[in-house]
């Protein structure tokens, strides 16, 4: 029977028109609604793709062969796309080209789907400033969205997926363009999010550790690895060639594994605080 209190992947594969192969291979995985998942994987390993099968753009808008079935809560793009497109908010990887570039101002542009959705205009107006205030974007709201920083514009874009209330989120790499401060100010809203579930692609192996409650690694397409962050981290494989979080390259040089797991090292800061402790209170 369907368990419908989770996010899965059954046997999904996807195939690109006009290619031979699968971007994505045969991908298998479960996990409870409302948590964040961290995908990582190296270049062309098929991040971005699998955000397109998550945000049913693919095969909808960008055209190829899907088999298998990708499953949210209760829908499923291969069954009502229409109907799960609607519990879906997917931040692109380039920010340009998620904004409807009509908007004079950020406002607006925040604006722009609950006007399409027919929100009354008090709804939107609370609506707009709540998500502006969130994402630090308050002092622009009158500004043109082409005198945004990168990193605004990023912010930007994630506003505009989130003000419509979505039960998942999808972010490909949505801190590329911020500063060290932004994308930490990023993170740390991100764990603020409640009742929605996230899959964020990223780079950010250290924020992604600290943030995410399940970890994807995708090579060549194939789902090679997926868990917590700790199991994931400490049961890599080097062909993988995955970045560990400094926390955990630390706890390894040190010889800090966990005190309740020893063959496992932290990748946390709370983790590691616990293992220094342990290892101080021993000498
Ligand atoms: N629209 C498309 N049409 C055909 N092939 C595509 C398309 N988009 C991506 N690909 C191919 O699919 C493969 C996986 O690309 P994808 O962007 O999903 O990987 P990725 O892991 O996100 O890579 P990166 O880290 O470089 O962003 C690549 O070989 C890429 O060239």
């Amino acid at each position: 029977m369907a368990n419908y209190q989770q996010l899965s992947l059954n046997h999904l594969s996807f195939t690109y028109q006009h290619d031979r192969n699968p971007v994505l291979d045969d991908l298998t995985v479960s996990v409870p609604l409302n948590r964040i998942i961290g995908i990582i994987g190296n270049h062309h390993a098929g991040k971005t793709t699998l955000c397109r099968v998550l945000a049913g753009i693919v095969p909808q808008i960008i055209s190829g062969k899907l088999t298998g079935d990708c499953q949210i809560g209760d829908q499923s793009p291969v069954r009502d796309w229409p109907a799960y497109n609607q519990q879906t908010g997917f931040v692109l990887q380039d920010p340009h080209s998620q904004l409807s570039g009509l908007a004079d101002t950020v406002a607006d542009e925040i604006a722009f789907d609950l006007l399409n959705h027919g929100v009354k205009e008090t709804d939107i107006q609370q609506r707009v400033t709540t998500v502006a205030a969130q994402l630090q974007l308050t002092a622009q709201l009158q500004q043109s969205p082409d005198s945004l920083s990168g990193g605004q514009l990023q912010r930007l874009a994630i506003a505009t997926a989130i003000v419509t209330h979505p039960n998942v989120l999808i972010l490909d790499d949505p801190t590329s363009e911020m500063d060290p401060q932004g994308r930490r100010d990023f993170f740390n809203w991100l764990k603020t999010v409640t009742h929605t579930t996230i899959v964020i692609v990223s780079n950010e192996i250290d924020e992604l550790c600290e943030t995410a409650d399940e970890l994807w690694i995708l090579e060549k397409g194939h789902l090679v690895s997926h868990g917590t962050p700790l199991q994931v981290m400490n049961h890599l494989n080097p062909e993988w060639q995955v970045t560990t979080p400094m926390v955990y390259q630390l706890a390894r040089l040190m010889n800090w594994p966990l005190a309740i797991k020893p063959t496992l090292f932290p990748v946390t800061l709370n983790q590691l605080r616990r293992c220094v402790n342990v290892n101080h209170s021993n000498q």
